[in-house]
Formats: structure tokens, sequence, C-alpha cells
């Protein structure tokens, strides 16, 4: 006969082979300015609007600003999850349409200059969350610092934001070239913002391919194109996010456009071989 117990671990283990997996997407772009926060958090909330129980790491370490662009109150961070103070779970400051964030420290030295080990516990950590996350937003610092590798090479998807500046091509082709000489990362999404019009966004995907197809094997798509906003600037000033205060608005409806994408991305099957973010779910 079969106890009651068994029955339980088995319906356990299908709970689990069937549980969602996170899908974990990391918003850079190499130079600082082009708007990986307000993709970041303005994505998140479209997300979560949809339903999506949505996470936000602020990884711009150096100088965090999520909570500042959402007049959150923080409390602790992750300089205390380092110390072993507290757990990811006991830090998370909860932001609009229930999106979670995590905290980073501002302006602290330690956390710039975190070693490779504690990068890799940081990305650990996240496995452990009791907290559930459908999506994980990973807001990363600019530059091409060891921390945003890791962090990039850790997600499984990567979007390079870019805008039309040739100091924004030229760093996101560095991060791009980094990314995949030094760490295997070949699929990147392009977000280009800031554009006047669809041609323009276009235009600069079609100049940041013309060098990486000439000296990369890597593969580029144009995920989104997000309009300048004088509304989201606007919305900034009065600390909320342009798809809660401004809906309608272009750059809106354009990070509405890009969630709705995310939501039909395949959340990932296996494993890539590499340390990444929730981890244990696609060895379990
Ligand atoms: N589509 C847009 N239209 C108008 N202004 C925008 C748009 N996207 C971003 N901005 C503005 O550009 C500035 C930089 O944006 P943001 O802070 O999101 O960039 P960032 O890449 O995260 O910067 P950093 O690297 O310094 O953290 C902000 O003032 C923001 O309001």
């Amino acid at each position: 006969m079969i106890s009651d117990n068994t029955l339980d671990q088995a319906s356990g283990l299908r709970n689990m082979s069937i549980a969602k997996k996170t899908k974990v997407v990391a918003v850079t772009g190499g130079k600082g300015g082009v708007g990986k926060t307000s993709v970041s958090l303005n994505t998140a909330i479209a997300l979560a609007q949809s339903g999506q129980n949505v996470l936000v790491l602020d990884a711009d370490l150096g100088l965090a600003n999520c909570d500042v662009m959402l007049g959150l109150r923080v409390h602790k961070n992750l300089s205390h999850v380092l110390s072993g103070e507290a757990e990811l779970d006991d830090i998370l400051v909860e932001g609009p349409h229930g999106i979670k964030i995590v905290p980073a420290t501002s302006g602290s030295i330690d956390m710039v200059e975190l070693s490779p080990a504690q990068h890799a516990g940081l990305i650990r950590a996240f496995s452990e969350m009791k907290t559930p996350v459908d999506v994980f937003i990973v807001d990363t610092a600019a530059g091409i610092s060891d921390m945003v590798l890791s962090f990039s090479r850790a997600s499984h998807e990567v979007l390079v934001v870019v805008c039309d500046e040739p100091t924004s091509i030229t760093d996101a082709y560095a991060l791009i070239k980094v990314l995949n000489r030094d760490h295997g990362v070949s699929k990147f999404k392009v977000v280009a913002n800031m554009v006047r019009t669809i041609k323009e966004g276009q235009d600069l995907f079609k100049k940041l391919t013309l060098v990486t197809d000439r000296f990369l094997e890597v593969n580029l798509e144009l995920t989104a194109i997000i309009p300048f906003d004088d509304n989201l600037r606007k919305a900034v000033r009065r600390q909320r996010a342009i798809v809660d205060a401004f809906p309608r608005s272009p750059s809106a409806v354009a990070f509405k456009t890009l969630a709705a994408k995310i939501n039909k991305w395949p959340a990932p099957s296996h494993a890539s071989g590499n340390l990444e973010f929730f981890l244990e779910q696609l060895v379990n």
C-alpha cells in the first residue's frame, strides 16, 4: 500500500517540475544615461500590470536609483545581505503594482568593489528566495565592470539599451563584444530609446548591426523602439513611473508592448552550464 507520505512527496515533486520558471532579463547598455533604469522600472511595472510577479535588482551598485526614481523608502539593502545580517527576502521594497525591488546601496565604495566570488555568492542567493518571481529584471550599472558582465551572463536574456549618440553605439558595441568574446553570450535584444521616429529607431539598430555583423558572431534583434517622451521626464520629477502616471503617453505604450513581448518569451527550460540566477529551478 502506498502511504500518504509517499503521495505527498510525489505531488510535491510534480509541483516542483511544473512550477513556473523565472525569466531573467538583464537591462544593460554600456553607456550611462541611455535609459536603463527607465526601461527596467517601466517594463517591470507593465509586466506586473499584466499579472506577473516581478522582481527588480537595482544592480547600479555605485549610485542606486530605482528607489529614488519611485520615491520609495529603503531600510536595508544588498550590503546587509552581503554581510549576512539579512536575507534577500527581508530587504525587498514594494513598488507600484506590487513589483518588488532589491535595493542596492547608494554610493558605497564597498559595493562597487565586490569581488567575483561575491558576485557569484549574490547570484546564488537568489535561488534561496521564498518570494515568488515570474520575471526578474536586473538593472545593471553603466560601463563594462565585472559585475555588469557576470550579472548579464547569469541572465537568460540581455537587453541592450541604446540611444542615437555615437558614444552610446560604441559603448554598446564594446559591451556586446566583451560579453561575447569572454563570456560566450551570443544573443542580444536591442532597445532603441529616446528616438523621434520608428525609422530613427530602425536606423539606430542598423548602425549597431553594421559593426557587429562585420566583426562579431552575434545575433541581435530589435526588440523595442521607445520614443523620446517629455512625459517620462515629468513622471520622473514626480517620482512616478510613466506607465503608471501617463499610461497613454507614447513611451508608456512602447513599454507595455515590450512587456507583452517578454510575456511571450518562453521560460528557460535547461541550465546553460554557467552560473545563472535561479539555477536551482533548472536543475531540479
Ligand atoms: N524615452 C525617454 N524619453 C525621454 N527621456 C528619457 C527617456 N528614457 C530615459 N529618459 C531620461 O534620461 C535620463 C537617463 O535615464 P535613466 O536614468 O533611466 O538612464 P540610465 O541608463 O539608467 O542611467 P545611469 O547609467 O546613470 O543609471 C533620465 O532623466 C530619464 O528621465
